[in-house]
């Protein structure tokens, strides 16, 4: 097992690369199995363990898949099988989104049904009920969602009782080889979806409408491969934002889209907190004192639950009485648990979370419970007295590229060990008093 080790106290400056989209790159992976005909090209991809997931679901499916130097080319020109199986499933939900690139593809799929995870039971019946809306027919049984339209998908009126991300994308993917017309209404406007439209229209669909509330797809014979650049990562972005901004540090996040991270940035201001707009990237400058907000999760462009936890820590060293409330997932406040261990005044209050800053945080040995509260508990450790140890890394390897290198590299004293090494320091130091 490992652990990253900090020890707090250290102001960051420097610079800092934001890779490519987790969240934009996974649906794109999936949309690639909809080319029956020539090569997918994918720059700018992430070195993520669920990028390695999500290509072994396609490989499973008879695609072929090469992944160096950051490109993804995928060829799914072969007759695709039709069963996701758990061994990979059961690693990352988004793998769920291979669903509509099948059910477009072979008219059948069959993939084992994603577990509930750390931050809440997250269903899937507004992809499914898209799905039979255009025609599929699905059934849930023995661990496995099946989806059967034999005669081909059809275009259909579609209304999501939430905007979800995910149901937006995988029936975006069935619908772009469906006769006729689909019309999707109340769907997410995230910036991922966005460039999932992008990737799809490349590759010869008829998307319109991505980024607004309503999203209108004429269904094409046939899509091909095609190259794409994806987009920047808001949330690693937003992450290094808040790891600047916690320690008074001076970070240029290079890579940064303003217009993608308005709602963290303005709330970020509320606090204090200096932005500049430069060519290549945002600088963010941490004042001594922050102040308290409120804040509320919400859909894009709302406030980013994938941002709730980090902004959780910043909010933690604000002076006064700050709220938190969580709407888009139902427990996502797993990591509270593991801040008190680092002396954090904080009490949760059904869907709200209410602290009394500044807390005087303290290092300590804490788990992370998903991938966002791993990245909050290291930035936590940045400014608490002493060494704070962050385990169950796995979580932060989903969804961080080397995040213990690039906040060294801006001057934090970090490192990340197996235990054996922290073992073996242990004695060294044991060794050195005695000596
Ligand atoms: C790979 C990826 O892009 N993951 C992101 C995606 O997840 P994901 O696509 O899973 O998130 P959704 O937008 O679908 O989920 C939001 C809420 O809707 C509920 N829901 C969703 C689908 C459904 O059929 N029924 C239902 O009730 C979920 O339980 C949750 O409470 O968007 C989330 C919300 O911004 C982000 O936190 C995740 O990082
Ligand atoms: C919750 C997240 O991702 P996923 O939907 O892949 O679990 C996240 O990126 O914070």
């Amino acid at each position: 097992m490992e652990k990253i080790i900090v020890r707090g106290g250290k102001r960051l400056s420097g610079t800092v690369k934001v890779e490519g989209a987790k969240n934009a790159v996974l649906p794109v992976i999936a949309a690639t199995l909809l080319a029956s005909d020539g090569k997918s090209v994918i720059r700018d991809v992430p070195t993520l363990s669920d990028v390695y997931t999500i290509n072994q679901v396609l490989r499973s499916l008879n695609a072929d898949v090469e992944f160096e130097n950051n490109t993804i080319v995928v060829d799914a020109s072969r007759e695709l099988k039709i069963e996701a199986p758990f061994e990979y499933v059961r690693k990352m939900r988004a793998s769920v989104l291979v669903m509509g690139s099948l059910l477009a593809r072979n008219g059948r799929a069959r993939v084992a049904l994603p577990g509930g995870c750390a931050i809440g039971s997250r269903p899937i019946d507004q992809h499914l009920k898209g799905f039979e809306a255009m025609g599929a027919t699905v059934k849930v049984g023995n661990g496995f969602i099946e989806a059967e339209a034999l005669e081909g998908l059809h275009g259909a009126k579609i209304y999501l009782d939430f905007p979800s991300v995910g149901a937006t994308e995988n029936i975006m993917m069935a619908a772009v080889l469906a006769k006729g017309t689909t019309v999707i209404e109340n769907v997410a406007k995230e910036p991922e979806i966005v460039d999932l439209a992008n990737f799809l229209n490349k590759m010869g669909a008829n998307v319109k409408g991505a980024g607004t509330g309503t999203i209108k797809i004429e269904g094409v014979e046939q899509l091909f491969g095609i190259e794409h650049n994806i987009i920047p990562d808001r949330i690693e972005a937003g992450t290094f934002m808040v790891a600047s901004a916690i320690t008074g540090g001076n970070v240029l996040v290079k890579g940064a889209v303003p217009e993608h991270l308005s709602s963290l940035i303005a709330k970020m201001e509320e606090m204090g907190v200096i932005f500049e707009e430069e060519q290549d990237g945002i600088r963010v400058i941490g004042p001594d004192i922050l102040k308290a907000v409120d804040i509320k999760t919400m859909p894009h462009p709302g406030f980013p639950t994938d941002m709730q936890s980090q902004m959780m820590a910043l909010l933690l060293r604000a002076q006064g009485t700050s709220m938190i409330t969580e709407t888009v997932f139902e427990n996502r406040f797993m990591h509270v648990e593991e801040f008190r261990r680092m002396n954090a005044q904080i009490k949760i209050d059904g869907r709200s979370v209410i602290m009394n800053g500044p807390s005087n945080l303290q290092g300590a040995e804490v788990a992370a419970t998903d991938l966002r509260a791993a990245a909050a508990l290291v930035l936590t450790g940045l400014v608490a007295e002493g060494v704070t140890r962050v385990t169950e890394l796995k979580h932060l390897d989903r969804g961080y590229v080397g995040f213990h290198d690039k906040l060294a590299a801006l001057g934090a004293d970090i490192e990340r060990i197996s235990e054996v090494e922290e073992v073996e320091l242990g004695q060294t130091y044991i060794s050195d008093m005695n000596a």
